[in-house]
């Protein structure tokens, strides 16, 4: 009789779920972001098998690129790149990008340069078979509780980025962002710049807003721009010029993003 009721009331639930998905927006944001996270927690189960061929090799990011790049077709989002040519054939530079939400990995995957990671938190590497996957695929982590780690982290990153012909990217606001506008950066991203004496190139990825909101639990379909910007040159520039390149740097990229999210 126990099993009856509850298989009745378990039938029930799920014959309500379609209802609730059509009637709650709250409801739908949670399963869309649900289902995000799960799938790619999926597709890092796919990729682990595939890039262990190599070991942690910066060349399976082309690997993770490729499983990603589907996931904005499941979501409607159509994403338009704009200034591709502006990325410096055949050297290391460093990807500064603003940092809106965790959906940036789609626009991350639709332009990531050839030998470019990312530089992430640490705590992704403990996130099962996507830090599996990030491990890898040779991101970079930083602890940003120690900071004096982190900057021997970037350190050591300037000699890779030279000695193996690696990109890196960086998110400079350091945190997801969903203000609408962006944060101070921080300097870790222009002082490996400065380190290495490779360009900056800056990606503006538009304004979220029209289709997706975490505050107000909005996820539609939608369209957004990812904008690489003319790159700057670090050569001959030192310690001390940083501040100003990370202040001209962000005043370029918010310029951007009002102008691409208006
Ligand atoms: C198929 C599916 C598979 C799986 C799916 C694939 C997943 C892809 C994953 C993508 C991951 C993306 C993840 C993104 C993130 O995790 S964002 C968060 C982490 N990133 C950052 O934090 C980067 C930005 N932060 C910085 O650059 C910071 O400066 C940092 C280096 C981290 C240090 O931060 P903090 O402790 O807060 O200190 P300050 O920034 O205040 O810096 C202190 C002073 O040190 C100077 N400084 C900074 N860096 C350097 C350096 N490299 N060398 C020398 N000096 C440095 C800094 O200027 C400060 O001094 P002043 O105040 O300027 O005098
Ligand atoms: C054994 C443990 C199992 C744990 C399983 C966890 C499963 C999680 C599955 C998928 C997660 C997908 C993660 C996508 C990574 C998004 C990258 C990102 O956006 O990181 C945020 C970081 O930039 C800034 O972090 P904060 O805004 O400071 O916070």
């Amino acid at each position: 009789m126990e099993v009856t009721v509850g298989t009745a009331a378990l039938a029930l639930a799920l014959l309500l779920l379609p209802v609730l998905y059509e009637r709650s927006g709250s409801f739908r944001f949670f399963c869309k972001m649900g289902f995000y996270n799960g799938w790619i927690l999926v597709l890092a189960l796919v990729a682990i098998p595939l890039c262990a061929l190599r070991g942690r090799d910066v060349e399976n990011m082309k690997i993770i690129r490729g499983l990603m790049q589907h996931v904005k077709h499941l979501y409607g989002i159509r994403m338009a790149v704009r200034g591709a040519q502006h990325f410096p054939p055949r050297q290391p530079y460093v990807v500064v990008s603003n940092h809106q939400s965790s959906l940036d990995l789609l626009g991350m995957m639709e332009v990531l340069p050839d030998r470019c990671v990312p530089i992430a938190k640490r705590e992704l590497l403990y996130m099962g078979a996507v830090g599996v996957a990030c491990w890898l695929g040779g991101i970079i982590f930083i602890d940003r509780k120690r900071t004096h780690d982190a900057i021997s982290v970037m350190a050591e990153a300037a000699h890779t980025m030279l000695s193996q012909d690696v990109r890196v990217w960086v998110f400079p606001e350091g945190t997801r962002n969903h203000s609408g506008s962006m944060l101070p950066f921080k300097r870790g991203a222009f002082h490996l710049a400065v380190q290495a004496q490779v360009p900056v190139v800056p990606i503006v990825i538009s304004s979220y807003q029209h289709f997706y909101s975490k505050q107000e639990r909005r996820f539609t379909a939608g369209q957004c721009v990812i904008q690489v910007l003319p790159p700057l040159p670090t050569r001959g520039l030192g310690p001390a010029d940083v501040p100003a390149l990370t202040e001209r740097v962000r005043a370029a990229m918010l310029e951007a993003f009002e102008a691409l999210s208006a």
